[in-house]
């Protein structure tokens, strides 16, 4: 809905739809209502827009796309037009986030003002569509073609100090201030003054001599940055028609764009991943607690052990969350180190901005460094980041029992290993938990918390408050062998070595990976994050080449499929980037180069074991990556460790960087359709046996395909878990 009043001959009609003033159909005929009666009232001499509470209208509603009630008019651009055709000054008045639908009926107004903390832009994009009220046509005739390129492709949120500089905004009103008072006067003040060259729609882009050479240079960016997603593409397309096409024909591509995009799977795919983002904090371990009646504990200050590469990470996410941050490392060389870059980190922060002198010296001054378990004595929560060996960690967690307050939660950053274990020797399991960050800790977006068997509710509500406090992506699972990610993700890397076992080399198989829309394929990341880290965690679990008694085969580990072609990289000293030679070659920049000498130790490989290579299709090679992962997801469902199919998905987009347009492992199978991903599975476990048992049919997948074909992704859980809870039901 909206509200009406008149002050001062004024007309303010404001926004009112909780929470973010989404511009819903009944809010669509309500404003064009009140626009009509504030047109045609000739008391009123002018009209202010605004949004009730927290904000400025954020866009359209996303609830109603893909239903038959976006199509009701009024649309969004009628209201646009109302706006500005309107002969009275109308000005919107933005506080909060003037965002997609919203920002464009404020382009449709004459002017614009916005308190300082506002924020403003057109996120469409990261739906998979385009703004498509008039956006891609208005905004370049009031900011320029290179400017709206940017902000309409990558979709980013601009301050009001931007948008002012850039002549978007009219008035920035400072902090205190009261936007609809300054918008009522502003509005007085605008009476009588022509209203020609206020209507966008009437003015012509500034830099449209440009067109190309911008074009050009936004194409190349976004391919790189968002590769294999329709919706930047056909943005910058559309915005092209700004510079070449009148006003109406701009508009008449835009509606095509978007008619485009609307029907593409991967805006579908980007809908989810909106809602999927706000649905993984909202929790629950059935029958035990959930996000509404767990109450989170206090953290004031945390401890983290070890300062590796992880343990910067976190130390640096637990400040910026405003923590005390506590960092124990026993050996004084890494804790020099560690200390000296997580200071250089925050100057970093500071210089770009990030954060003012205030914070920075505050972050400063919350960084504590002890070189002895004693400094942890008054942590409310520690964080254990040190190597993955159970030894150590059981050692570490006896250690924090005795010098650890008794209400203090000691969580291990442990990317695979059980916490249970790690609890058992502790006398509080019920306040251990994992809290397993993703390298770079500061720079990525996921959190995967781990519940123990016995982690009370307090303490899960307290890891995932910490989550969010972080402004992290948190998602919550069970405890397993490598939880949800990894224990997924190590089918993904294994194929991939059989793959190259078979037939593949890197590049062939790390190109379709780019063509699926991945930023980096399989090989790429090996080398990126070091091929040392898998090979120290397999020798951990005694699994290399090199730890194996005489005549063990190769290829096999116990009774299971093993590719020793990862071991033999690392022992060749091919580490990956650092090392300038991994599973590519680097000369001189980080551009992977195929080299021979690794396409020789593959091929030595197969002349051993009598391997005639054959060629891989990219479809099987896509198959092959994808589908044994997605298998796991169902078994890691059934199993009740990831609770609904969007918590894996967000913890593919967030921790392992999957190409968002996709949705995910689970969404993307989804869109496939269940039958033809079973179909594939079904034929690749016959082929490979018990050895391979990542492609043994999922129970849950094959049962939902037998059952119901294709069911809606958010009825998977239901479903099966209806039938498996029956007497007589054997899943
Ligand atoms: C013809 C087509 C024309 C135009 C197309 C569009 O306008 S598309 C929409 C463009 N706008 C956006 O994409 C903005 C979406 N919203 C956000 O990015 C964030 O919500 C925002 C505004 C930055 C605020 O973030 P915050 O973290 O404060 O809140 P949260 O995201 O948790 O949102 C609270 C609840 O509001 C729901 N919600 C937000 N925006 C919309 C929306 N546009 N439509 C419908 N619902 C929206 C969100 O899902 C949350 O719901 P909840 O049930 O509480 O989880």
């Amino acid at each position: 809905m909206a509200k009406y009043s008149v002050e001062n001959e004024v007309a303010v009609i404001a926004v009112d739809n909780p929470p973010m003033n989404a511009l819903s159909h009944h809010v669509r005929k309500s404003l064009l209502k009140y626009l009509k009666e504030a047109e045609s009232d000739e008391k009123v001499t002018s009209i202010v827009l605004c949004g009730d509470g927290r904000t400025f209208p954020v866009g359209a509603d996303i609830k109603e796309f893909h239903k038959s009630v976006s199509k009701l008019g009024p649309t969004i651009l009628d209201i646009v037009d109302a706006l500005e055709k309107s002969k009275k000054p109308t000005i919107a008045a933005i506080h909060g986030n003037a965002l997609g639908g919203g920002l464009e009926i404020a382009l449709g107004c004459h002017y614009r003002i916005a308190m300082t903390n506002s924020k403003v832009g057109l996120p469409e994009v990261k739906l998979g569509i385009l703004p498509g009220a008039g956006g891609t046509q208005r905004l370049p005739r009031v900011i320029g073609l290179d400017n709206a390129m940017q902000w309409i492709a990558y979709g980013g949120h601009h301050s009001a100090g931007i948008g002012a500089s850039l002549g978007l905004i009219d008035r920035v009103v400072p902090q205190g201030g009261n936007i609809r008072e300054h918008a009522i006067l502003f509005a007085k003040a605008a009476v009588g003054k022509s209203l020609g060259q206020r209507r966008l729609s009437n003015i012509s882009v500034p830099d449209a001599a440009k067109v190309e050479s911008l074009m050009a240079k936004h194409l190349k960016e976004v391919s790189k940055k968002s590769r294999g997603a329709l919706a930047p593409i056909v943005c910058l397309q559309v915005i092209k028609s700004s510079a070449l096409l009148s006003y109406q024909e701009g508009l008449e591509s835009e509606r095509q764009g978007m008619f485009t995009l609307l029907a593409s799977s991967q805006s579908r795919a980007q809908i989810y991943s909106f809602f999927a983002e706000r649905q993984v904090s909202k929790w629950s371990v059935p029958g035990v607690t959930n996000y509404q009646n767990a109450v989170p504990m206090k953290v004031k200050a945390v401890g983290v052990v070890g300062l590796g590469t992880m343990g910067r990470g976190i130390a640096i996410c637990c400040l910026r969350a405003g923590k005390i941050t506590y960092v124990l490392e026993m050996n004084t060389k890494a804790q020099t180190a560690g200390v000296k870059y997580i200071r250089g980190y925050i100057e970093t922060m500071r210089k770009r901005k990030q954060i003012n002198d205030q914070q920075s010296s505050m972050m400063n001054n919350a960084l504590i460094p002890v070189d002895n378990y004693n400094g942890l004595k008054n942590v409310d929560l520690v964080i254990e980041a040190v190597f993955e060996s159970m030894k150590i960690k059981k050692e570490i967690f006896k250690k924090l029992e005795k010098v650890c307050k008794p209400s203090a939660i000691l969580a291990s950053n442990t990317s695979t290993l059980n916490i249970d274990e790690m609890a058992s020797v502790t006398k509080r399991p019920q306040k251990v938990a994992g809290m397993h960050f993703f390298a770079p800790a500061h720079i990525m977006m996921l959190l995967e918390n781990i519940r123990g068997e016995k982690s009370s509710p307090e303490t899960i509500a307290t890891i995932m408050d910490l989550g969010k406090q972080m402004r992290k992506t948190t998602v919550l699972v069970g405890n397993c062998h490598g939880f949800v990610g990894n224990r997924m993700f190590a089918y993904y890397t294994a194929e991939s070595s059989f793959l190259l076992e078979e037939g593949a080399y890197p590049k062939q198989v790390d190109d379709v990976l780019l063509d699926y829309g991945f930023a980096m394929g399989r090989f790429q990341v090996g080398d990126l994050s070091g091929t040392d880290i898998g090979y120290k965690i397999r020798r951990e679990r005694g699994l290399t080449h090199k730890q194996q008694p005489a005549g063990t085969p190769e290829r096999k580990r116990g009774d299971r499929r093993y590719s020793p072609l990862d071991d033999f990289l690392y022992e060749k000293g091919r580490y990956g980037l650092k090392a300038r030679k991994g599973w590519y070659k680097y000369e001189g920049s980080r551009t992977p180069i195929p080299d021979p000498e690794v396409r020789k130790m593959i091929d030595d490989f197969r002349k051993r074991h009598n391997i005639n290579p054959r060629h891989i299709s990219p479809e099987e090679t896509l198959q092959r990556m994808i589908f044994p992962l997605v298998n796991e997801g169902f078994n890691v469902l059934d199993e009740g460790i990831a609770a609904n199919p969007w918590d894996i998905d967000m913890i593919f987009q967030h921790g392992y960087a999957w190409p968002r347009h996709t949705g995910g492992p689970m969404y993307y199978a989804y869109t496939i359709g269940l039958p033809q991903v079973l179909k594939v599975i079904e034929e690749r476990w016959k082929l490979a046996g018990a050895s391979e048992p990542h492609w043994k049919p999922s129970k849950m997948l094959t049962w939902l395909v037998e059952h119901h074909g294709n069911p809606d992704i958010n009825d998977w859980i239901k479903l099966y878990k209806e039938r498996k809870s029956q007497p007589n039901s054997n899943l």
